[in-house]
């Protein structure tokens, strides 16, 4: 992702800022004045105090969407809304510093010589300087670094640094908060912990945010709803478990988590597959795919009696579970999710059941 690096552009929320508000994009078309689109009338809701992910691959446009909610660029076409002020639109297009939106970027982009505390405070124009030191230590406090106040930056892990960006984003108390993929420059034991911590941060202060992230296990864990974006249009918006478990088709499938898809052919709530047959919704009928999860899947040792049989070509244990794949004749390679210690080593012969119920996506 290009990315948001000016630290000015990073402080667009303004001190008056009137609180969060429900984030509404309707048909939003941009293509950067060349003939090829990036972004096919997109729509995306937020509601008030929800935080949301944009999820994609690298180029389905991402940062497109966020420049244009920040007010960075124009679109070609359709609408952004803050509650219900048209913030881009026909004829409109609000500054970024009248939007009252904050962002925190990839890499926090603060002031480097400015105190943390000066830091937080630089959006807060507009009001006293006893309000202003008070607004700054209620921030700090709710980033968990009440006593930084007085560092630099550069005396700050990244970790802390997106913190205080977090901070000065929310200060002015903006309408709405992006977030571009602000834990892309840490390690992944950080990124975990920071991603708890930020997300309780932006709750306890009812914010409403848009985190941008190529990262499918950040967009679940983090976010109240997913908007998987492929080629410029939303592929599926729904809650983390709902795009888990009813994924739309199967490249969402496989883009939010591992995926076993395998031809079908479905009627009165059964599906055939090669590997046996699977529950599909009542309404499921003729020919398709099904989508199951790796963890539906279950290796046992062969017997005379086993149905469908894989040799094992790899294993990849993960401590709380282990990946196993699999080649099966009728098939090809598949996956499938034991919990614990592997039973199974490469070159093993194993017999795969299926249980649980599939997705099914009709021809
Ligand atoms: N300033 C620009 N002018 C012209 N085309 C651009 C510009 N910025 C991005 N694009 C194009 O728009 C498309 C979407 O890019 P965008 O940066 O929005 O994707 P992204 O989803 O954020 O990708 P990544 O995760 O790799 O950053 C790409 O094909 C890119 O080449």
């Amino acid at each position: 992702m290009t990315g948001v690096t000016d630290p000015s552009a990073s402080v667009a929320g303004t001190s008056s800022g009137e609180g969060p508000a429900g984030l509404s994009i309707r048909g939003v078309t941009s293509s950067y004045g060349r003939g090829d689109r990036v972004l096919h009338g997109l729509d995306l809701t937020v509601g008030a105090g929800e935080l949301a992910a944009v999820l994609g691959p690298s180029g389905c446009g991402k940062t497109t969407l966020l420049r244009i909610i920040a007010g960075f660029i124009a679109p070609d076409a359709g609408e952004v809304a803050l509650g219900d002020r048209v913030i881009s639109g026909p004829g409109i297009q609000i500054a970024p510093e009248r939007r009252g939106v904050g962002i925190v970027a990839q890499e926090g982009a603060l002031f480097p010589h400015l105190s943390v505390a000066r830091n937080v405070a630089f959006g807060l124009t507009g009001t006293g300087r006893a309000e202003r030191r008070a607004r700054t230590a209620e921030m700090l406090g709710l980033v968990g670094l009440a006593e930084y106040g007085d560092r630099m930056p550069h005396e700050l892990s990244g970790g802390q640094q997106q913190r205080v960006a977090l901070a000065r984003a929310l200060a002015p108390r903006p309408a709405l908060v992006l977030l571009d993929e602000p834990f892309n420059a840490l390690d992944s034991a950080l990124r975990a912990g920071l991603r708890s911590d930020i997300r309780a941060a932006l709750r306890a202060a009812g914010a409403t945010a848009v985190l941008v992230t190529h990262d499918q296990e950040e967009a679940l864990s983090c976010a109240d709803r997913v908007a998987v974006i492929r080629d410029g249009r939303v592929a599926q918006c729904g809650r983390p478990d709902e795009l888990y478990t009813a994924p739309a088709d199967p490249w969402v499938a496989s883009f939010v988590g591992e995926a076993v898809v395998l031809p079908a052919q479905a009627t009165g709530g059964r599906a055939e597959t090669a590997l046996g047959p699977v529950s599909v919704a009542a309404d499921a009928k003729g020919p398709g795919t099904v989508v199951l999860r790796p963890e539906q899947l279950g290796l046992a040792p062969v017997t005379a009696d086993s149905g469908v049989r894989g040799r094992v070509t790899e294993v990849r244990y993960h401590g709380h579970d282990a990946l196993i794949l699999l080649d099966i004749p009728e098939t090809g390679r598949i996956m499938v999710r034991a919990p614990g210690a592997p039973e199974f080593r490469p070159g093993d012969e194993a017999a795969v059941t299926a249980s649980g119920t599939a997705t099914f996506h009709p021809a």
